[in-house]
C-alpha cells in the first residue's frame, strides 16, 4: 500500500481479501482511532485543560489511578460501545468484563484494552500510549462473560497500539505485517509512514529495569551481566542501555531500530504472589502479536508468549521482546 495513505483506507484494503467481509472490522477499526485521537487530543494539552494528576482511587490491581487512566478508559468505551462492532469490553482499569449497555447493538468482536499505558510517566511528559487486542466474539452471546476472552495471543484478530509521542502514531497488525501511521493533527487523518516494518535480528541495546537486579532469576542476571561486561566480556561487543518505564515507548523504539526489552519474573514480584509485572492479555499479547509480525519474537524466557493459555483477563506475565536472535539467546539461558 502506498506510503500516505489513510487508515481507513488501508483497512478498506486489507479487508477487500476476505470474502464476507462486513465493514464491521473496518468500523472497529475507526472507532478505535477516533478514541485515540481524542486522548492524543487531551495528552497534547496536559495541564491546560487539567487532566494530569491522581485520581485518588485504585484500579483492580490496587495501583495508583491517574486521572487520565479514567478519563482515557471513558473515552475508549464512549467509542466502542455503541456502534454494533463489539460484543464486550476489558481493560486495565476494569474489574470485570464491561457490558454494553442493553439497548446498544452488539458486534462480533471483544477488544481488551489498556487505556493509557506508562502512565506514571504522564506528570512529566515522558511518552505514553495505548494498547488493543482485538479477539472474535463467540457467536450469538449477548453479553460474553470472562472466560470468553481468555483465548491464547495466537487468536488476536488484530492487535496495535497509539504512542503519543513528539507525534502521535499507530502501529497496527491484523497478522499480514506491521505498519505504522502518523496521525496529520491538520485534517486529523493517521496517514501510513512506514509499511510492513521488520526488526533487525540483532542488536546492541538492551532495556530493562536494573533497579530490579538484585531480584532477577539467574539466566537474566547472566544475560544482563554479559551485555554490561560488553567488548570484554563473552559477547564480544559493547551495549547500550535504555528504561523508559512506558512500554510502548520501549516497543516503538525496537520496532523502529531493534532492541529487546524486559520485564523479568523476580523475587520482588514472586513474593507479591504475582507471576510478572506486565498483563498478558492487553499488553504482552498485543506488543507480541506487532513484535512478531514484524519478524522479532516475544517470550516469557520460558514459552512462546502468545501460546499461554490465560486463566484470568489481568494475568500477569514475565516479559522478553524484540530482535530474534538475542530473546533467542536470553530464552535458552532459561532452559539451560
Ligand atoms: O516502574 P517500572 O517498574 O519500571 O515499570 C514500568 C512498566 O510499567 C508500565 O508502565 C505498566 O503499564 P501501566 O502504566 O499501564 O500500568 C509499563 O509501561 C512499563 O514498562
Ligand atoms: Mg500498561
Ligand atoms: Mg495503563
Amino acid at each position: 500500500m502506498h506510503i500516505g495513505t489513510t487508515l481507513t483506507n488501508f483497512i478498506i484494503e486489507t479487508q477487500r481479501k476476505f470474502e464476507g467481509a462486513t465493514g464491521e472490522f473496518t468500523g472497529l477499526l475507526n472507532d478505535i482511532s477516533v478514541a485515540c485521537k481524542k486522548i492524543s487530543d487531551l495528552v497534547n494539552k496536559g495541564d491546560l485543560v487539567g487532566v494530569l494528576g491522581t485520581a485518588s482511587t485504585q484500579n483492580v490491581q490496587g495501583e495508583e489511578q491517574k486521572k487520565l487512566d479514567v478519563i482515557t478508559n471513558e473515552i475508549f468505551i464512549e467509542a466502542l460501545a455503541h456502534n454494533g462492532h463489539v460484543a464486550a469490553l476489558a481493560s486495565e482499569e476494569m474489574d470485570d468484563v464491561y457490558h454494553l449497555p442493553e439497548d446498544a447493538p452488539r458486534g462480533k468482536y471483544l477488544v481488551l484494552f489498556d487505556p493509557l499505558d506508562g502512565s506514571s510517566n504522564i506528570d512529566v511528559n515522558v511518552s505514553v500510549g495505548t494498547i488493543f487486542s482485538i479477539l472474535k466474539a463467540p457467536p450469538g452471546v449477548r453479553n460474553p462473560s470472562k472466560e470468553d476472552f481468555l483465548k491464547p495471543g495466537t487468536e488476536q484478530v488484530a492487535a496495535g497500539y497509539c504512542v503519543y509521542g513528539p507525534s502521535t502514531m499507530m502501529v497496527l497488525t491484523t497478522g499480514t505485517g506491521t505498519n505504522m501511521f502518523t496521525l496529520d493533527r491538520d485534517f486529523g487523518e493517521f496517514l501510513l509512514t512506514h509499511s510492513n516494518v521488520q526488526i533487525p535480528e540483532d542488536t546492541q541495546e538492551f532495556a530493562i529495569n536494573a533497579s530490579n537486579m538484585r531480584f532477577w532469576e539467574q539466566p537474566v542476571k547472566r544475560y544482563i551481566g554479559e551485555c554490561l561486561e560488553g567488548k570484554d566480556g563473552a559477547r564480544d561487543k559493547d551495549f547500550n542501555m535504555r528504561w523508559i518505564a512506558s512500554m510502548v515507548a520501549e516497543v516503538h523504539r525496537i520496532l523502529t531500530r531493534g532492541g529487546v526489552f524486559m520485564y523479568p519474573l523476580d523475587s520482588k514480584i514472586q513474593a507479591k504472589g504475582q507471576g510478572g509485572k506486565l498483563r498478558l492479555m492487553y499488553e504482552a499479547n498485543p506488543m507480541a502479536f506487532l513484535i512478531e509480525q514484524a519478524g522479532g519474537a516475544c517470550t516469557t524466557g520460558r514459552e512462546r508468549m502468545m501460546t499461554l493459555s490465560p486463566d484470568d483477563i489481568h494475568q500477569r506475565v514475565p516479559v522478553i521482546l524484540g530482535s530474534r536472535n538475542e530473546v533467542d539467546r536470553v530464552t535458552g539461558y532459561h532452559q539451560e
